[in-house]
């Protein structure tokens, strides 16, 4: 009402101030001249916004409501803040909403109800909005935001923003985690438009169940935890949102088994890179440019992929003197192209993001590739140790706390004296009827343990003889 009396004013004096010089003009000058000053008069009340000022007044009077349109594609890209608003739409509207429909779009899934009303009230610090659904045509749908202009600093620096990051959210949250892997070049199709396919994925993988030291696995859980929750520390330390993990160890010790955990942790995609499909630095800069935020992208066995190990250096540089100074990049995948997308371009194109390198031979891989700021932690799988066994035992065998068991005490120490991989012992502790048979099962690893130790013992031996064959 304040606001109100005040334009009233307002208009009210400059319109008297109008007609009081018109009046003064009129009798002291001649025709002419009236004229001029006429026009420059309501020129100069035009530029300082007087007549503006009306007419918005009298818009906001009879039409107070201002929309904005949020269209599903715009310049025939998609709108990424349609889909989020249609998500917030959805999560929001189903507890009130009076009209419901329920789908189950997959057997194994469950029902979902989603809100079946084309317009929707929110309210947002007090003020009110409207959210219509509009569909001109099957092509051109969007989501119509009605709000009083008195409220549009408030929803247009404030409620837009917040759904459209709820939204996201939300989808993380819900989002069925999908395992994503390269196509070869030659099936990209015109628009680059089939570079990845992809599936669910549902590999079980948990932290819980994964046999390693368990203050490394918590170490590993709280790392992630803070690189997820990391939005706001890497905008302030002026650094990309990506943080890289390094898994070594020999085979069978649960490198891709951690990367199933770290994804079913955080909720995000397995990006699955096969780089002995990609021909050059080019396309590999447009797969991983074409990769989703909330990923992980996996180079596995990272040494026999593509040339990236310590004689890389020693061979590309022959390879050039050779073939003269014929640029490399344009024929393979090289080191350099690998590290100026992790550190160049890849800051510059989307965030919170994973990169994963494992390998058996940690020892061949160039230093360059794998150096802490690249490659921030370092994690070896290692050989079953005792604390390993115990949480198989447990998965496998739902036994707890067994320490004091003979066949428990004989398996700690076979384990200090034997090299065996966890996938080996998860292997002698399956049952093959699926049904649970501990002591079968202890007894079964006791026995690979021990033909394990043996084989171990001849081999040192032989070692040993050879040794002193070339000495004698
Ligand atoms: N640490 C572990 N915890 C639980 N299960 C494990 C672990 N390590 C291995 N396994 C079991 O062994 C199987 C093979 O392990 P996985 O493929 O993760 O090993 P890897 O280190 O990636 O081997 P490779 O180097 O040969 O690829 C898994 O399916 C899992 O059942």
């Amino acid at each position: 009402m304040m606001m109100m009396g005040d334009t009233f004013g307002t208009i009210g004096s400059s319109l008297a101030s109008l007609f009081f010089i018109w009046a003064t003009v009129q009798q002291i000058f001649p025709n002419h001249f009236k004229i001029a000053i006429k026009e420059f008069l309501l020129s100069s009340f035009h530029q300082l916004g007087f007549a503006q000022r009306v007419s918005d007044y009298f818009t906001n009077i009879f039409s107070p409501y201002v929309d904005i349109n949020f269209p599903e594609s715009d310049e025939y890209r998609f709108n990424h803040a349609f889909s989020a608003i249609e998500t917030y739409l959805e999560s929001k509207a189903t507890n009130k909403s009076k009209h419901l429909k329920g789908s189950q779009v997959k057997e194994n899934k469950d029902l979902v109800l989603k809100r079946d009303e084309a317009k929707i009230r929110d309210e947002y610090k007090g003020a009110n909005v409207w959210w219509e659904f509009v569909t001109a045509s099957d092509q051109e749908r969007s989501f119509k935001l009605t709000f009083h202009h008195r409220a549009r600093s408030l929803i247009t620096d404030s409620y837009v923003p917040y759904v459209v990051e709820e939204g996201k959210l939300i989808k993380a949250k819900k989002q069925q985690t999908r395992l994503v892997t390269n196509n070869p070049s030659s099936q990209w199709g015109v628009f680059s438009q089939n570079m990845w396919r992809s599936i669910e994925f549902e590999h079980p993988a948990s932290f819980e169940t994964l046999a390693m030291d368990p203050e490394k696995k918590e170490e590993i859980m709280s790392d992630l935890t803070a690189f997820t929750n990391g939005k706001d520390y890497y905008k302030k330390i002026g650094k990309a949102w990506k943080r890289g993990y390094l898994l070594y160890g020999p085979p069978g010790t649960g490198k891709s088994t951690m990367i199933s955990a770290m994804a079913n942790f955080l909720n995000y995609n397995i990006y699955d890179l096969e780089l002995t499909a990609i021909k050059n630095n080019s396309e590999l800069r447009k797969l991983l440019t074409a990769t989703s935020s909330k990923s992980i992208v996996v180079i596995e066995d990272i040494d026999c992929s593509v040339d990236l190990t310590r004689n890389r250096n020693k061979k590309e540089r022959n390879s050039l003197e050779r073939n003269g100074e014929q640029d490399k990049d344009e024929s393979s995948v090289t080191l350099s192209g690998l590290l100026n997308f992790i550190d160049g371009i890849w800051s510059a194109c989307g965030q919170e993001r994973i990169v994963v390198f494992t390998t058996n031979h940690l020892e061949n891989l160039d230093p360059a590739l794998i150096r802490r700021g690249r490659m921030d932690m370092h994690i070896e799988l290692s050989y079953c140790t005792y604390e390993a066994f115990k949480i198989l035992a447990k998965n496998y065998l739902d036994l707890n706390d067994h320490d004091d068991d003979p066949l428990f005490k004989k398996i700690k120490s076979l384990l200090k004296e034997t090299k065996i991989s966890p996938a080996d012992v998860a292997e002698n502790l399956m049952t093959r009827n699926h049904k649970i048979d501990v002591d079968g099962s202890l007894n079964s690893l006791i026995k690979a343990l021990e033909e394990k130790k043996s084989s171990q013992s001849q081999h040192d031996e032989d070692k040993k003889k050879n040794k002193f064959r070339l000495f004698g």
